[in-house]
């Protein structure tokens, strides 16, 4: 391969054919190039179908299924692997067997189970007694599954009508295995107007949930949602997003395909979702439900103690282009840096000594007397106390802080985020900026599986056009225009400018690209 080729990454799907071209196999394929990476199918059924129903199912043979799995491994390696109809437990086996096979020979490759077992027509899609072989055989080698609530009902053997049961139904699917769930809401309606996905991740003490709501797009062309989804995750896995990242971008890619195919007809029933290319808008993102929000009563995770520190709309800065943001650990550096002009600050004293609140209140004192936006990281409290200009926090810092506290004294507030869930949760609090981290790797702080590149930073920033957002890590002059040209109207940088040769010049330059038109 020449040096200017780019490998492009492989992902299987391993499912039905769809003859009426909505759903199964051509849902994945489309959905995986339209997200940029190669999809190799593996057929487990011809289902003959159209936008009425589904006449015939047509299992392969397991040699048949099998001759496809071995082809694969021969020469087109996956990086994932999306799982979707298996017409019988024989099926589910087979592929289990494969998938313990590959996970022994160390290949640790993401799989993404779409339990697909009743058609949106209402038509039974597999045998009744697949449901036991998944949960014994194949859930425990999957990632992540994603039943609908129908799918889930018919994995958890119960009833499933309401939050409460669609959360103690995934509680029973998951059991003690480490695979995450993701039970799209489109059949049910907890919310007004609204779809709610449940996302549980984390093992034992770690597990939590998350619920992911969208605005309801009014269409009938709704026919393989699922299959676009679970595709789209495994393509979003295999160039290496996160998984919580990838539920929400492959959520916001589903609503995309529904918004703009809404007006579609193909076929006399419900035609195909659209396959449209990247999600760039928010509208077409979910928004992740707040504990400490009134919104999250229905749901059953609204808490007490969550909602007496929760605020939500913080003071916007008084421009949305925040300009270069050096964080420094000292009060030295912030009069120096003042001194240049510099207009946003952070002081972010990790090894605290005894004077830390009247470090503070001098960072302070220098912040008023040049007209500074000085932030300070972490201390919340002492930030009031001593009137700072407003206050940076890490997103475990929003379980703790007093939100209201600090909303009352009027300071700004600063949001750390890494990656599409986390913009979408800091979002939420309507903070004064959204820090995105780290653009690139940074011998300040271990971000390890937290970069970003400015790919992704561009597509998070496009989200937010007109919102206060601040780019860090690993950001020095050379990057800087690169990730000025992301979006965002503010660098923050540490090294960049502590470790520069002459501070001075390495601010003017900062400072030049950020003020480039
Ligand atoms: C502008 C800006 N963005 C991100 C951070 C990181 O803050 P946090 O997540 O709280 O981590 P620590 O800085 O406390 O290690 C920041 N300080 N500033
Ligand atoms: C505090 C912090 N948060 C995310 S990256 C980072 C460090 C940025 O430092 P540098 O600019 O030297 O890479
Ligand atoms: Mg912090």
């Amino acid at each position: 391969m020449s040096a200017i080729e780019q490998q492009r990454l492989i992902v299987w799907t391993i499912a039905g054919s769809d003859s009426g071209g909505g759903a199964g196999i051509q849902a994945d394929l489309l959905t995986m190039h339209d997200l940029g990476v190669h999809g190799c199918s593996v057929i487990t059924a011809n289902t003959a179908q159209n936008t009425l129903g589904v006449p015939a199912i047509n299992a392969v043979s397991d040699e048949v299924l099998q001759s496809q799995l071995d082809a694969l491994l021969d020469d087109l390696k996956p990086a994932a692997i999306k799982i979707g109809l298996l017409a019988n437990a024989a099926q589910v086996r087979l592929v289990a067997n494969f998938l313990r096979t590959l996970k022994a020979a160390g290949n640790r490759i993401p799989v993404v189970y779409d339990p697909v077992a009743v058609a949106t027509s209402g038509a039974q899609l597999t045998e009744d007694s697949t449901g036991a072989a998944v949960l014994t055989d194949l859930l425990p080698l999957c990632d992540l599954i994603t039943p609908n609530s129908v799918e889930l009902a018919w994995l958890a053997r119960t009833h499933v009508d309401s939050a409460e049961t669609v959360l103690k139904a995934a509680r029973s699917v998951r059991g003690n295995h480490e695979t995450a769930l993701l039970v799209t809401g489109g059949h049910l309606e907890i919310e007004p107007g609204t779809t709610s996905d449940l996302l549980c991740t984390g093992h034992g003490e770690c597990a939590s949930h998350d619920w992911l709501i969208g605005k309801r797009v009014d269409t009938r062309n709704a026919h393989g949602t699922g299959c676009t989804l679970s595709s789209a995750i495994a393509a979003l896995l295999a160039l290496g997003y996160p998984l919580k990242d990838a539920c929400v971008v492959a959520n916001a890619y589903v609503r995309r395909g529904l918004r703009l195919a809404s007006s579609d007809h193909i076929g006399a029933g419900p035609g195909p979702v659209g396959h449209c290319g990247w999600p760039d808008a928010l509208k077409d993102f979910p928004e992740v439900l707040l504990a400490g929000s009134e919104r999250a009563k229905p749901f059953g995770t609204f808490s007490e103690s969550g909602a007496a520190n929760f605020a939500a709309e913080f003071a916007q800065p008084d421009s949305s282009r925040l300009g270069l943001y050096p964080v420094v650990d000292s009060v030295d550096w912030v009069e120096k840096l003042a001194e240049e002009g510099v207009r946003t600050l952070q002081l972010r004293i990790k090894y605290p000594r005894t004077d830390l609140r009247e470090q503070i209140e001098r960072a302070v004192a220098i912040g008023r007397r040049y007209d500074v936006r000085l932030f300070i990281n972490d201390y919340w409290q002492l930030a009031i106390e001593c009137g700072a200009y407003g206050v940076h926090l890490g997103q475990e810092d929003l379980q703790s802080a007093d939100l209201k506290a600090i909303q009352a004294a009027g300071l700004k507030l600063g949001i750390s985020t890494h990656g599409f869930f986390e913009l979408l949760y800091a979002y939420q609090f309507r903070p004064s900026y959204l820090a995105i981290g780290a653009i690139y790797a940074t011998s300040t702080k271990d971000m390890s599986g937290q970069l970003q590149g400015p790919q992704k930073l561009a597509r998070m920033a496009a989200l937010l056009p007109d919102y206060p957002l601040v780019a860090i890590g690993g950001i020095n002059c050379e990057r800087a225009s690169v990730v000025a040209a992301c979006g965002v109207g503010s660098i923050a940088v540490v090294t960049a400018i502590t470790e520069a040769p002459d501070y001075r010049e390495a601010v003017a330059q900062l400072q030049a690209v950020l003020e480039s038109p």
